[in-house]
């Protein structure tokens, strides 16, 4: 069967990395969260005091620290899904906290680093038989994806989502909390200079807002069978 490549963006917290990874393991094709590579970066950011007190990063810092950040995944059997390690450790926890969320998008905007994510990222994806989820990945690191999907759902929707996920886990939140920072990275992902989210023009558009996860698994298969056989 000829392997494709499969590009989903869209906002934050819309159920991206949950229908990729799951068609990836149906499938059989490398699954890449590229939000947990600029994650990882942040938090190598946070951990090395990059960050001025006013939130902007120290952009020449971290310019000649980014040889010093290595991202890489690892195939976790029993999550059924890849953890991200950095500079060897399993970081996959300490990136999803809010601390984190708070501090990527102005890690993401930087030319630079958005540079070496994207090299790496089309690296990864050079055989094709991959799905990778992000924000850019339909206009800049595939645009001759063969399928591209942007997903969205309203900002409510989302951070009840995203609030479920973290309690559940028994991590800190708080809806408010996670409200403001959805719609706070919204912004800045959308009106960044380089690469800013928004619809490739030939990606189809999934709202979700209203579709459970076997819904929007099954809708994201059909979209991958018509494109594998035709
Ligand atoms: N259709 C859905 N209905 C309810 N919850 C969903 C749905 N899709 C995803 N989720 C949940 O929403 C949260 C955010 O999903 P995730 O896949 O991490 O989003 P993204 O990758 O877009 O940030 C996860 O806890 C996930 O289980
Ligand atoms: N391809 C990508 C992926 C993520 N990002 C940035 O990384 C942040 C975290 O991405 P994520 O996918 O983990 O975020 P969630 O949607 O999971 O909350 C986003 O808010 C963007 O600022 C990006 O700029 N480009």
């Amino acid at each position: 069967m000829k392997k494709i490549t499969i590009a989903i963006d869209g906002f934050s917290s819309c159920g991206k990395s949950t229908m990729a990874k799951e068609l990836a393991k149906k499938i059989g094709y490398i699954y890449v969260d590229t939000g947990a590579m600029y994650r990882s970066v942040t938090l190598f950011a946070m951990r090395h005091g990059l960050f001025n007190a006013d939130g902007s990063v120290k952009t020449d810092a971290l310019k000649q620290q980014m040889s010093n950040i290595d991202i890489t995944f690892k195939f976790n059997e029993k999550a059924g899904r890849p953890d991200t390690y950095l500079n060897g450790e399993c970081v996959e926890e300490a990136i999803r906290t809010l601390d984190v969320s708070n501090h990527v998008s102005p890690i993401a905007a930087i030319p630079f680093v958005r540079a070496a994510m994207v090299a790496r990222q089309q690296g990864m994806g050079r055989n094709k038989g991959i799905v990778m989820d992000g924000r850019d990945i339909g206009t800049t690191v595939f645009p001759e994806a063969e399928l591209k999907v942007f997903v969205t759902a309203s900002a409510e929707v989302r951070a009840r989502r995203r609030y479920d996920e973290l309690k559940e886990k028994g991590m800190p939140a708080d809806f408010d909390d996670i409200l403001k920072n959805v719609q706070e990275r919204d912004y800045i992902d959308s009106h960044r200079e380089v690469s800013p989210l928004r619809k490739a023009a030939d990606a189809i558009e999934l709202d979700n807002s209203h579709m459970t996860i076997a819904e929007q698994n099954d809708w994201l298969m059909r979209q991958v069978e018509q494109r594998i056989e035709g």
